[in-house]
């Protein structure tokens, strides 16, 4: 480990002026790092440096008076040993292509739950191929930010194969609400992360038709067997999946409203478009795109993922929800646990 990253102090960028990256930002400007928060609007920047609010995404909580919020992304990154990077799976790639050649040595982690379309890349591919020579990692766990900020007690993982890096990450971030446990499977934190996402629409829209806690308990496990058998097949350890980045942020995602891809199933059972529910929603719900590029790859892979194709058809294809939740509920029978990747030959 640098000197810098082992002792109390370092330099820590946070890219992104969303409601994640600056609950980040304010853990470790009050552990008393150096902290810069780079968000594209100098007007949102100028309003946080003067009120200690980001008044666009957690207008409720004043934040550490020691954050410096900037417009320039330059001065953000300019001697930063840690970067953390929170911006939407759909703009991550172009904005981290501005890291190229300027974070060589540096650790690099992302928070972003999400797939690139047309690659399939997880953010962390997407960085080992825009940062060539940074240190790579991802950060994922049932973290809302809200209740970071409200410093409800609160657990992630940092994963990555560099241990060093993960220490780091550990030290920089640990405090008295924010414990950090460290994995070295970082394909299946980071497919966890962006699967989840899909169950929370589900249980959203579940709970808004009236179903109730049988019903989201039957979601989240057969959800956990169903994205555990996707993320196995295309690499992941299926013991991560019953840590904190799997089945944790599972049931955090899929029981909260105030998780953004609950809000948006939730929108929907009241019968709202998917437009209006996100436009409402004013923030991303990242499980909207991954529906469609997780249902396409495994259909490519031939791995049974029935609630993913269940809302795929009622959200992308139009199809009635009853009709849909029929169909699904009269399958054929099958067994409780099995960890089958395919569905059995009959
Ligand atoms: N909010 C939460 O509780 C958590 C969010 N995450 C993940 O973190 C990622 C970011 O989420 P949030 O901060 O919650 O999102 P958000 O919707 O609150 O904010 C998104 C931020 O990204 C910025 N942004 C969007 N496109 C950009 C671009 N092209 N260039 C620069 N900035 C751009 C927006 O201006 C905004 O500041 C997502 O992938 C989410 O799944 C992970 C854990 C918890
Ligand atoms: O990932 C999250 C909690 O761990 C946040 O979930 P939402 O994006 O659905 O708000």
């Amino acid at each position: 480990m640098t000197s810098s990253l082992s002792s109390n102090h370092c330099t820590v960028a946070v890219l992104g002026g969303g409601s994640f990256g600056t609950a980040l930002a304010d853990i470790t400007a009050t552990k008393g790092h150096t902290v810069r928060q780079w968000m594209r609007s100098k007007e949102q920047a100028d309003a946080m440096n003067r009120a200690h609010i980001n008044t666009r995404y957690l207008p409720e909580y004043e934040v550490s008076e020691k954050i410096t919020a900037t417009s320039d992304f330059d001065e953000a990154i300019d001697g930063a040993d840690l970067i953390i990077v929170a911006i939407p799976s759909k703009a991550f790639r172009s904005v981290v292509k501005r890291l190229k050649g300027r974070a060589e040595g540096k650790l690099v982690i992302s928070t972003t739950k999400g797939v690139e379309a047309g690659t399939f890349d997880l953010m962390t591919d997407i960085l080992h191929q825009e940062v060539p020579g940074a240190r790579i990692g991802v950060l994922s766990g049932p973290n809302l930010a809200k209740e970071i900020m409200a410093k409800c007690i609160t657990a992630t993982v940092i994963a990555s194969e560099d241990d060093e890096l993960c220490q780091a990450v550990q030290t920089i971030l640990h405090c008295d609400y924010f414990r950090v446990y460290s994995n070295h499977d970082r394909y299946g934190v980071e497919m966890g992360g962006a699967l989840k996402n899909i169950y929370a629409i589900v249980a959203g829209l579940a709970t808004s038709l009236g179903m109730g806690d049988n019903t989201r308990s039957m979601l989240i496990t057969r959800g956990l067997a169903e994205m555990s058998r996707f993320a196995v097949t295309m690499g992941a350890n299926p013991m991560t999946f019953l840590g904190l980045s799997g089945v944790g942020d599972l049931i955090v995602t899929c029981e909260s409203k105030l998780s953004r891809n609950f809000r948006v199933g939730y929108a929907l059972g009241e019968g709202k478009t998917l437009k209006q529910a996100e436009q409402e929603l004013g923030q991303v719900a990242e499980g909207v795109n991954t529906l469609s590029l997780v249902r396409d790859k495994a259909r490519e892979k031939g791995v049974y993922m029935p609630i993913v194709d269940g809302l795929y058809a009622i959200i992308l294809e139009g199809q009635d929800i009853r009709e849909v939740t029929s169909t699904m509920m009269m399958r054929e029978q099958k067994t409780d646990v099995e960890f089958s990747v395919r569905p059995p030959a009959n």
